[in-house]
């Protein structure tokens, strides 16, 4: 089985955009881990190119596999690593392997490296012209090419050849020895499954000294952007490592505003098409689909919708979950927020809040505690799935948990079963049980289990979550 190794009870990662090393040591010592986040995903940790104007798209162009980046240095990232396996919150690296940069005049890097692309020279690591493919165009009706040419320009090492391989397995083992739970493989559709198996299989156990079970294998997700129709399949990927399902974000994107109704969820998973559920990493949006204009899918522009979406996430069993946390961006070029010299500014201020233009989704009480809700339902099964037809629908967790939720412009108000036992609970999402009471709505469930749900279309969210951890 695919395992994140998440501590106790935790299900759930953040992806930590272009966050620094400190202000990501710091949110998991004060927030994530408190909250009972799983881990995080951090931006990639190699040199990368510098690009006039710091596109956000530059950190996905190596010069090497220093660990140098705006987000820090090698020092800053052990630390941070350390601080956040010793609050419970794991950590893992986003390599990037299938290439280096484009073709750019002096190249310099994030680390003071230079290389010389137009000739595939990059003395840092070392690369060299015979280290890469032939420059070719990709047809992504052509799988060799798709593997084998080079996307966007990018010059396309082949992880065929020996040296290459040496340097990607010594990268990603260094990264292992500093405490890592795991590693989200960049652009992997356009490299050869058999190329990527061989370099997980030379990966090492995980550091035991950090926290891990002996013999506890690195948790490996791998981005293959496949929404059908193409000459490369998820399904190529996930028998020997985890895949970020794409489909997962489009469709309840579509589901939750309403152009396809949402009653069609309640077989959610593998008939949808999805991938195995062990075997995907879910989430709604990514750093790249937020930006897209095509079929955007939802995002914290659309931040009510977005909300739901990403508690219906949380609530249905499928998947590893992932959570999005941006910077509101303007242009779908713009770096990170920064200062005149691009030091890239922290997004947390002095009272503890998010600022500097960063959005922080992961601080939004809808979305943490809909973390909870996942932590404290843990593997209890998903039933008595009721809809009224169309986009109302309501489901329980075994007899842990009740999620329910209205996309309609209508009310929903139902006497449903909630399968918890008797009592009165807080509901998560519209607030939380403290000093005894809840800051939220509240349910009164009666001795069979039954509680009239209402969702008024006048309601802040549409979407409400009950469980035994909130009952008074
Ligand atoms: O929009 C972008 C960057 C997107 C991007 C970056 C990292 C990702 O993990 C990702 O999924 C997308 N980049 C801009 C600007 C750009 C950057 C470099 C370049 O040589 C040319 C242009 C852009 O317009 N890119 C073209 C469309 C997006 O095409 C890219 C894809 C991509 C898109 C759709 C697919 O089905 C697919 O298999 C791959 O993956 C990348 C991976 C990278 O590691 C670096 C890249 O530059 C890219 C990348 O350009
Ligand atoms: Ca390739």
């Amino acid at each position: 089985t695919k395992n994140p190794h998440y501590v106790g009870h935790r299900t759930t990662m953040v992806h930590l955009f272009e966050w620094k090393w400190n202000d990501i040591a710091n949110e998991c010592e004060k927030f994530l881990g408190p909250k009972g986040f799983g881990g995080v995903q951090v931006s990639p940790i190699q040199e990368n190119v510098i690009i006039p104007n710091r596109p956000w798209y530059e950190r996905y162009q190596p010069v090497s596999y220093k660990w140098s980046t705006r987000s820090g240095n090698e020092q800053e990232f052990r630390s941070m690593v350390r601080r956040c396996n010793k609050a419970g919150v794991r950590i893992y690296v986003d390599a990037v392997l299938n290439h280096m940069t484009g073709n750019h005049e002096k190249a310099v890097g994030t680390g003071g490296s230079t290389a010389d692309p137009h000739k595939f020279s990059y003395p840092a690591v070392p690369f060299e012209r015979k280290h890469f493919n032939e420059p070719c165009g990709i047809d992504y009706n052509n799988a060799k090419t798709v593997r084998d040419c080079e996307l966007v320009g990018l010059h396309d090492l082949n992880q065929r050849l020996d040296h290459v391989r040496k340097q990607m397995i010594d990268f990603l083992n260094k990264a292992i020895d500093a405490g890592v739970a795991g590693i989200r493989i960049d652009a992997a559709k356009h490299m050869w499954p058999e190329d990527l198996k061989y370099i997980y299989s030379k990966l090492k156990n995980l550091n035991v000294e950090h926290g891990f079970p002996p013999n506890s294998r690195p948790f490996i997700f791998q981005e293959v952007i496949d929404y059908g129709g193409e000459s490369i399949s998820k399904f190529e990927y996930n028998e020997f490592a985890a895949v970020l399902e794409f489909k997962h974000g489009r469709e309840l994107s579509n589901g939750i505003r309403g152009q396809n109704p949402l009653k069609y969820f309640k077989t959610w998973g593998t008939t949808w098409g999805l991938l195995p559920s062990d075997d995907a990493v879910t989430f709604v949006d990514n750093h790249d689909t937020q930006r897209e204009g095509f079929m955007t899918p939802l995002t914290y522009r659309e931040f009510r919708l977005y909300k739901m979406a990403v508690a219906f996430m949380l609530a249905h069993p499928y998947g590893h979950p992932r959570v999005m946390s941006s910077y509101d961006f303007k242009g779908f070029e713009q770096g990170p927020p920064a200062d005149e010299s691009g030091n890239i500014l922290s997004p947390i201020g002095a009272e503890d809040t998010c600022v500097n233009g960063w959005v922080c989704e992961h601080r939004w009480r809808q979305i943490y505690n809909m973390v909870g809700f996942r932590n404290h339902v843990g593997k209890a099964p998903m039933k008595r799935w009721w809809d009224n037809g169309n986009g109302q629908v309501a489901f329980c967790r075994g007899d842990v948990g009740f999620f329910a939720i209205n996309t309609e412009n209508a009310d929903f108000k139902k006497k449903l079963r909630t399968c918890l036992p008797a009592g009165t609970y807080c509901d998560v999402v519209s607030g939380e049980l403290r000093n005894g009471r809840c800051t939220g709505h509240s349910i009164e469930v009666d001795a069979q289990g039954n509680a009239q749900i209402e969702i008024l279309t006048s309601r802040h969210d549409g979407v409400v979550a009950y469980h035994t951890g909130v009952g008074i």
